[in-house]
């Protein structure tokens, strides 16, 4: 692990990003070749669920934009009322264990990958953005959202437990207090409330204010070295990816997620 962590930043100053865009069908991937920035748009209709398909190309576009010369990404949606409505609940309804294991570390590899970018992240959240929707966005640096849209962890509203990841994935943006007091009571907060406690960072007018001020994020790092950045980022992130990887609890938290998801 620790090769890749050192070797990411190195390459990507050998590559260059000049006029880059792909398209799959789940998610979107441009670069600006003036600003250098690029753009992930998530594009499954009708809510940007988050099915296999959707977390493995998530996952491939923002691996590959490691080896690219980029300023920094932005994770937003084609859709006009929704960043993300999190996981996709057929993937939770009788699942076949084999998709069900996939599916889950599909997620789990999103999320590190996203948390752990070497580049500046930012996601611009112009639609309603619940549970897993919420932990793709805490997964991003800085988060800029569209006013009278909802975001949270509201899992113990659905009657399920969100996994210490997610917790955690919290715990790194507001405080503990206030994480308690949202997911235990699946609290789904206003775009406004959101930015009171710190949930997200500024609040937008619509999609293309919420982009501007995305890409304004990225000049923070003008004057700063990447390599640095990067390592820094890792100091303060790198235990939380440690604990969510590695551990024989979160072996135990997933097979014990596969095993109800297969009996409901
Ligand atoms: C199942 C138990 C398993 C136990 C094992 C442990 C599990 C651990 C769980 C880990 C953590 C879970 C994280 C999650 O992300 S769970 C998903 C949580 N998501 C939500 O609560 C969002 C639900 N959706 C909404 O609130 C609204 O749909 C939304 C605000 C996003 C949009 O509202 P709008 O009015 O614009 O649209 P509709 O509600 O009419 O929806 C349009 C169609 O989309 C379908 N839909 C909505 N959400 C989902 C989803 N998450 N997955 C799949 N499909 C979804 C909805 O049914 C509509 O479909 P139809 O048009 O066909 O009716």
């Amino acid at each position: 692990m620790a090769s890749k962590i050192f070797v990411r930043p190195i390459s990507i100053a050998f590559n260059a990003f000049r006029n880059y865009s792909s398209s799959s069908k789940l998610v979107d991937v441009s670069i600006n070749d003036k600003t250098g920035i690029a753009t992930v748009t998530m594009q499954r209709p009708p809510v940007n669920s988050l099915n296999y398909e959707l977390l493995i190309e998530l996952n491939g576009a923002f691996q590959d934009l490691g080896s690219k010369k980029i300023k920094g990404a932005i994770l937003t949606s084609s859709l006009k009322t929704i960043f993300s409505a999190g996981l996709d609940i057929l993937e939770m309804y009788k699942p076949k264990p084999e998709r069900a294991n996939a599916f889950w570390t599909s997620l789990q590899d999103t999320w590190i990958t996203i948390f752990n970018t070497p580049y500046p992240t930012v996601a611009a959240i112009n639609g309603h953005s619940p549970a897993g929707g919420c932990l793709l966005s805490l997964a991003c640096e800085y988060r800029v959202m569209v006013n009278n849209y909802t975001i949270g962890l509201n899992e113990t509203k659905l009657g399920i437990v969100a996994p210490f990841w997610f917790v955690a994935s919290m715990k790194n943006t507001i405080s503990n207090r206030e994480s308690e007091l949202a997911l235990t009571s699946g609290r789904l907060y206003k775009t406004d409330e959101a930015f009171k406690v710190g949930l997200v960072d500024e609040t937008a007018e619509n999609k293309e204010d919420a982009l501007a001020k995305a890409e304004k994020f990225f000049s923070r790092f003008d004057a700063v070295n990447p390599i640095a950045r990067f390592l820094t980022k890792q100091e303060l992130r790198g235990k939380i990816v440690k604990v969510g990887r590695k551990t024989f609890i979160y072996k135990i938290f997933r097979k014990f997620q596969i095993c109800m998801m297969t009996r409901i």
